[in-house]
């Protein structure tokens, strides 16, 4: 059975994702659209090939009974209640991150998603999927190097655009790290810090940049993430994992070492949606290969809370200019890891 898809929000990535699962990837077809800009959406439906239907209601779409799961591309606010209708209407939803822009509201979709009593909801956590990251997890659970001890992460944009302001360098950028590195170590975090860093110049008015995060897990793993997303020079991902008798780094993405010009050295990419471009395929190949299932096997609705409920006590952090407890809700039993 190919899985008829509808997708709400299609913008930037929902377009990407569109073309991905219509036109690339095996078992789906895009059925629906859906986004507050209807006319460009139309016009996107045209010119892309894919000539779904779109609808001006989101909720329309959901009910559909040609639509058998949806995917959602909107902008995080919108997330919670369109997640929300999804499990309403007991349909399978892939929402991009972030799952919700508060704790409480992820909690919520856990609840409705415990109460439904199955796993609807993937959230759209992409490094997971990434070779490099996956063998990083590898390299860590051959115990090569001894217990993980600390983490060095990086994670710089070459820019942002204007409406990226406030709190976006850790609600929108560093939920990628706090939601991969609580995958990559196994563990759950308990503190946070949040130090801001001289304020570059290439920095627009609403926000600070660069900033620094520090986490630390149950474990006893301290972790620091450098988030620089004014940086000018690439989009640049970092992550050496310091263990008890090695460090084990991310492996650099692909690129030809050059001797030129009397200069040495290869590219940096310049662009987010080229440097996980795979882990993107892979990962919503696996969603559609799972849903066609009915199993939900990626980072799920709890992973999707955990990872809005520590954003939120990093922002505390970062107000009350102190270390904040990251408070996380009893995990129920249906979410017990594997
Ligand atoms: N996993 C990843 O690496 C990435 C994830 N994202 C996430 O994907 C989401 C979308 O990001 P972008 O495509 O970059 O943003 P965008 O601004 O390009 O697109 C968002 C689209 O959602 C539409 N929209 C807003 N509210 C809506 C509503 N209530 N109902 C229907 N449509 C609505 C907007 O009109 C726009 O077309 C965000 O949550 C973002 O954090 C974005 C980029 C990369
Ligand atoms: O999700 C993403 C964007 O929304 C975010 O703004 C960027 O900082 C991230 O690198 C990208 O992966």
């Amino acid at each position: 059975m190919t899985l008829r898809i509808g997708i709400i929000g299609c913008g930037a990535i929902g377009q990407d994702h569109a073309r991905r699962l219509h036109f690339k990837l095996q078992g789906a077809t895009v059925v629906a659209l859906n986004d507050i800009h209807r006319e460009a959406t139309e016009a996107f439906s045209e010119a892309s090939g894919i000539r779904a239907r779109v609808y001006e209601h989101y909720q329309d779409l959901i009910q559909a009974p040609d639509v058998d799961a949806l995917l959602i591309a909107s902008w995080g606010p919108a997330h919670e209640e369109q997640v929300l209708a999804c499990i309403d209407a007991g349909k399978p939803v892939f929402c991009e991150k972030p799952l919700a822009t508060s704790a409480a509201g992820g909690l919520r979709i856990v609840e409705a998603e415990v109460k439904a009593g199955r796993k609807l909801v993937q959230v759209g956590f992409m490094r997971r999927y990434d070779a490099g990251y996956r063998q990083l997890k590898q390299t860590l659970q051959a115990g090569t190097i001894g217990d993980a001890l600390m983490v060095h992460c990086a994670h710089r944009n070459p820019s942002v655009p204007e409406m990226y302001v406030g709190d976006m360098n850790i609600t929108d950028t560093h939920v990628h790290e706090i939601d991969v590195l609580r995958w990559l170590l196994d563990d759950d975090y308990v503190s946070c810090q949040v130090i801001e860093g001289r304020k570059s110049r290439h920095a627009h008015a609403g926000l600070h940049d660069p900033i620094m995060v520090l986490l630390e897990t149950r474990q006893g793993i301290r972790i620091d993430t450098e988030i620089f997303v004014a940086c000018r020079f690439g989009y640049d991902i970092q992550c050496h994992v310091v263990g008890e008798t090695g460090v084990a780094s991310l492996p650099e993405p692909m690129s030809v070492p050059l001797r030129s010009q009397g200069r040495q050295g290869g590219a940096i990419l310049m662009d987010w949606k080229m440097r996980f471009i795979d882990s993107y395929d892979v990962e919503l190949q696996a969603w559609i290969d799972d849903t066609r299932k009915g199993l939900v096997t990626g980072p799920t609705a709890w992973d999707g809370y955990f990872a809005s409920a520590t954003a939120e006590a990093c922002v505390e952090a970062r107000r009350s200019k102190s270390i904040a407890p990251v408070r996380i809700a009893e995990r129920p039993d249906f979410y017990a890891r594997a």
